[in-house]
């Protein structure tokens, strides 16, 4: 069984609905179990700044499947909600991306784990070290506590969430 934590994000059309339906989707994977939700945060745009803020949030899974395998999975959700790539870290109606996968360091030409803009990403590192307080960088060897800070700004509380499966089916 191998533990690995995606983050998600979105900055277009119904941004809560859209991470419901990212959510519902892998929790309707075979052999893969979602653990944790952080809560959801809104969030300045980073990278490209002419668009509109996000919500992101990260979430714990398990699964049998092989990283790639879990790539192919998120990929897959992405097309589903109906994801165009245009501009590069411009808007989108979802993004899943692998941050952490086991403590593997993988670099492949499809794939590169721990996810190398993570550690300078306040919008993933503040919800990661949510439901990951012990949690350590496997490259950096360094603390997500200590990765965090500095990284709070334009990081926004936007909801709360008990559980993903009351997220997912009742709406929170
Ligand atoms: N850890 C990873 N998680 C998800 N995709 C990855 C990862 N490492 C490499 N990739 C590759 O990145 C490609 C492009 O991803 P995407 O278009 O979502 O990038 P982005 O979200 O715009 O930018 P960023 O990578 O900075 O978040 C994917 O097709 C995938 O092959
Ligand atoms: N706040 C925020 N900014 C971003 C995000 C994101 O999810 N949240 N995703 C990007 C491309 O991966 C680029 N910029």
């Amino acid at each position: 069984m191998n533990t690995a934590f995606l983050s998600l994000g979105t900055n277009m059309g119904d941004r809560e609905g859209n991470l419901r339906e990212a959510l519902r989707l892998l929790t309707k994977t075979d052999h893969l179990h979602v653990k944790k939700m952080s809560s959801i945060y809104e969030t300045a745009p980073v990278g490209y700044l002419d668009q509109g803020s996000f919500l992101n949030c990260v979430v714990q899974v398990e699964c049998e499947q092989s990283a790639d395998e879990l790539l192919e999975i998120c990929m897959q959700v992405e097309q589903t909600l109906g994801r165009v790539r245009d501009i590069r870290w411009g808007p989108r109606c979802i993004d899943l991306d692998i941050l952490l996968f086991n403590h593997d360091n993988i670099e492949s030409e499809k794939l590169i784990i721990p996810h190398p803009r993570m550690h300078e990403r306040g919008f993933v590192l503040v919800p990661l070290v949510e439901i990951d307080p012990q949690g350590v960088h496997p490259v950096l060897q360094r603390s997500l506590q200590d990765l965090v800070k500095q990284q709070r700004e334009g990081i926004q509380l936007w909801k709360q969430v008990e559980s993903v499966e009351e997220f997912v089916h009742f709406g929170n």
